[in-house]
C-alpha cells in the first residue's frame, strides 16, 4: 500500500429511493493534500463527503483510513477518526450561545459538582476563536442565531478544526464567504495543510479551486470521471471536463455600456438607516438597471437588501417606488410582492426555500394569486403545469415536482429559491448572492436571463461578493463600507477593475 494514501474508498455506492447519488466510486487521498472536489449540481460531493463524514450512510463498498477498514455509523465516529466536516447547510443549534456550541459535548471538561462553569466555557471559547480569527469580533456568550451566515460559518470551521482533524472536509464554505473571509480560510487551509492536514475542498468557483487546490477529483453523474494535477490547468478546462462542452470563458453580459433609462427611476432609497446594520444610505434604481451592490463581510449589503424588501426594521429614510407613487415604510413583504418586488436571500436553506415542503409548493408559493383562476379556483393541473415550467427553466434535478426540497442537492435548492421569483415576472429584483452554489453551466444560464431580464426593462439590484460578477453584469456597482456607501459610484461605461473596487471595500 502507499504509504501516503490516507484516506480510501473503494466502491462506495449510495442510492436515495430511485436516484443513485454514488455509483461505485473509488477516492484517495493523500496525507497534506488539498483535493477539490467540482462536479455540476447534483452530481454526488456532498454525498460523498458526507458518507465519509459519518453523516450519511453507504449502501456498498468500503472505506480505509490508514489501511485499516473505516465505517463510520454517524459522524462521532468520523471524530474519533479525526475526520471533521463543515457541511452545506448550518451545523449549529441556533438557540444556543457560540460558546455552547463550539464546545457542545465538551461540558463535562467544565462541569464541576454537577455544576458546568460558564465562564470557564466563554473563556475557552474565545480562545478558540482568537487563535483563528485574532481580533475577530465575537461575542461567545451571545446565541449564534443573532449572527450572519458568513460567521456562522467562520465558527463551524473554528468547531472543525478544535477537533484537530487529519482530514477536513470544507462543502462550499468558501463560496458564502466574501473576500476578506476567502483569505482568511485560504491561509488557515495551507497553514493546516503545512502541518499534515488533508482537506477536501468542494466549490463551485472554479479559478479559485485552480488557485488552492493541488489536485482536482471531477464528479460527474455519481462517478468520478477524472482525478487531475491542479498546475497548469485552465479555469475552462475544467468546466470542460465538469459539463462535457465548451463553455465560454467569459459568461457575463458582453456589452460595455451602462444601457439603462436614465430617465425613469423605480426604486428610490434616501437616507435609509438601520441600527448596527446600515447607515444614511441613498440611491436609485433605473428601469432596465442592473445595479450591483459589492463590499466586504458584514459591510451591511444583505441587510439593506432584507430593509427594501421588508424584512429588516429600518430607523430613518424613506423607500419610494416613483412609478406607483407610493412609500413603503413599515412595510411587510407581502407588501412587497404586491408592488411587484422579489427577494432572494442569501442564506438559501433557512430563508430562501421551505426545506420540509415540496419542489411544487415551494415554486408556485409567491404566485398562487397568479395561477389562480378568476373564479378563485387553484386549478392542481395549473400549479402542476406552473412547477413544472420552472423545474424545465432551470434544469433543477428532482425525483419529481412532489420531492421535498431537503432532498435536493444544494445548488439544486437554490435554483428553486430563484426560479420562483423569475416565474413571478416582478418588476424589481433584489438578488442577494443568486449564483450561489449553482454549477457553471448554469450560473452561464443565469447570466443570460438577467440580461434578458434587463432588456425586458425590469430592474435587479445584485448583491454579490463576487467580483467578477459585479463587473461583469452590473451597469453601476456601489460599493458599501461599515454600513455607509461610498461615493464613489462605479460605471460600466468606464470599465471599472477589481483593484479599483478593491480599495474602496477595505
Ligand atoms: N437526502 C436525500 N434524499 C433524496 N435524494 C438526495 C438526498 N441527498 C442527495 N440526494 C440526491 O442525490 C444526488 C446527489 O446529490 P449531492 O447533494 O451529493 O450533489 P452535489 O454534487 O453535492 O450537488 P450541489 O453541487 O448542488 O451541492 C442528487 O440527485 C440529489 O437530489
Amino acid at each position: 500500500m502507499d504509504e501516503n494514501i490516507l484516506f480510501q474508498t473503494i466502491n462506495v455506492s449510495k442510492s436515495f429511493g430511485p436516484v443513485r447519488a454514488l455509483n461505485n466510486v473509488d477516492f484517495s487521498l493523500q496525507r497534506g493534500e488539498i483535493r477539490g472536489l467540482i462536479g455540476e449540481n447534483g452530481s454526488g460531493k456532498s454525498t460523498l463527503a458526507m458518507i465519509i463524514a459519518g453523516i450519511v450512510l453507504k449502501d456498498g463498498g468500503k472505506m480505509l483510513k490508514e489501511g485499516k477498514e473505516y465505517n463510520p455509523k454517524q459522524i462521532q465516529d468520523a471524530f474519533k477518526n479525526k475526520i471533521a466536516i463543515v457541511t452545506q447547510e448550518s451545523g449549529l443549534i441556533e438557540d444556543l450561545s457560540i460558546a455552547n456550541n463550539l464546545l457542545l459535548g465538551r461540558e463535562k471538561d467544565f462541569t464541576v459538582n454537577g455544576f458546568i462553569k460558564v465562564k470557564e466555557i466563554n473563556e475557552a471559547a474565545n480562545q478558540m476563536i482568537y487563535k483563528i480569527l485574532k481580533d475577530k469580533k465575537f461575542k461567545v456568550e451571545e446565541k449564534i442565531l443573532n449572527y450572519s451566515f458568513e460567521d456562522k460559518k467562520l465558527i463551524e470551521i473554528i468547531k472543525a478544526l478544535y477537533q484537530n482533524p487529519e482530514i477536513l472536509i470544507l462543502d462550499e464554505t468558501a463560496d458564502a464567504f466574501s473576500r476578506d473571509n476567502k483569505n482568511l480560510l485560504w491561509d488557515v487551509i495551507r497553514k493546516v495543510k503545512n502541518e499534515g492536514v488533508s482537506i477536501i475542498y468542494i466549490s463551485h468557483t472554479i479559478s479559485e479551486v485552480v488557485e488552492v487546490t493541488d489536485t482536482i477529483t471531477i464528479m460527474r453523474d455519481g462517478e468520478i470521471i477524472d482525478n487531475i494535477d491542479s498546475n497548469n490547468r485552465t479555469e475552462d478546462d475544467l468546466k470542460k471536463m465538469m459539463v462535457g462542452r465548451e463553455l465560454k470563458s467569459n459568461y457575463y453580459r458582453e456589452d460595455n455600456q451602462a444601457t439603462f433609462n436614465k430617465e425613469k427611476v423605480v426604486l428610490k432609497v434616501e437616507n435609509l438607516s438601520s441600527k448596527d446594520a446600515f447607515h444614511d444610505i441613498s440611491f436609485s434604481l433605473h428601469e432596465g438597471e442592473i445595479l450591483c451592490l459589492g463590499g466586504l463581510s458584514g459591510c451591511g449589503m444583505s441587510q439593506l437588501g432584507k430593509a427594501i424588501f421588508g424584512l429588516l426594521k429600518t430607523d430613518t429614510g424613506t423607500i419610494y417606488l416613483p412609478e406607483k407613487n407610493k412609500y413603503l415604510k413599515n412595510h411587510s413583504p407581502v407588501e412587497s410582492i404586491n408592488q411587484g418586488i422579489a427577494y432572494l436571500p442569501r442564506d438559501r436553506d433557512s430563508e430562501g426555500v421551505m426545506l420540509l415542503a415540496s419542489v411544487k409548493d415551494n415554486i408556485t408559493l409567491v404566485s398562487l394569486d397568479r395561477i389562480k383562476r378568476k373564479s378563485s379556483f387553484i386549478s392542481p393541473k395549473d400549479e402542476v403545469t406552473f412547477a413544472e415550467k420552472g423545474v424545465k427553466e432551470l434544469s433543477i434535478k428532482t425525483a419529481n415536482i412532489n420531492q421535498f426540497c431537503i432532498g435536493l442537492s444544494g445548488g439544486n435548492r437554490q435554483k428553486v429559491s430563484l426560479v420562483k421569483w423569475l416565474m413571478r415576472e416582478c418588476e424589481i429584483l433584489i438578488l442577494d448572492c443568486p449564483t450561489r452554489g449553482v454549477d457553471v453551466g448554469i450560473k452561464a444560464y443565469i447570466y443570460q436571463k438577467l440580461h434578458q431580464l434587463k432588456l425586458q426593462k425590469k430592474s435587479i439590484i445584485l448583491i454579490s461578493e463576487e467580483l467578477t460578477e459585479l463587473i461583469g453584469m452590473g451597469d453601476r456597482i456601489l460599493i458599501m463600507k461599515e454600513g455607509n456607501l461610498c461615493q464613489k459610484i462605479f460605471i460600466r461605461d468606464e470599465r471599472p477593475r477589481e483593484e479599483e473596487i478593491i480599495n474602496y471595500m477595505i
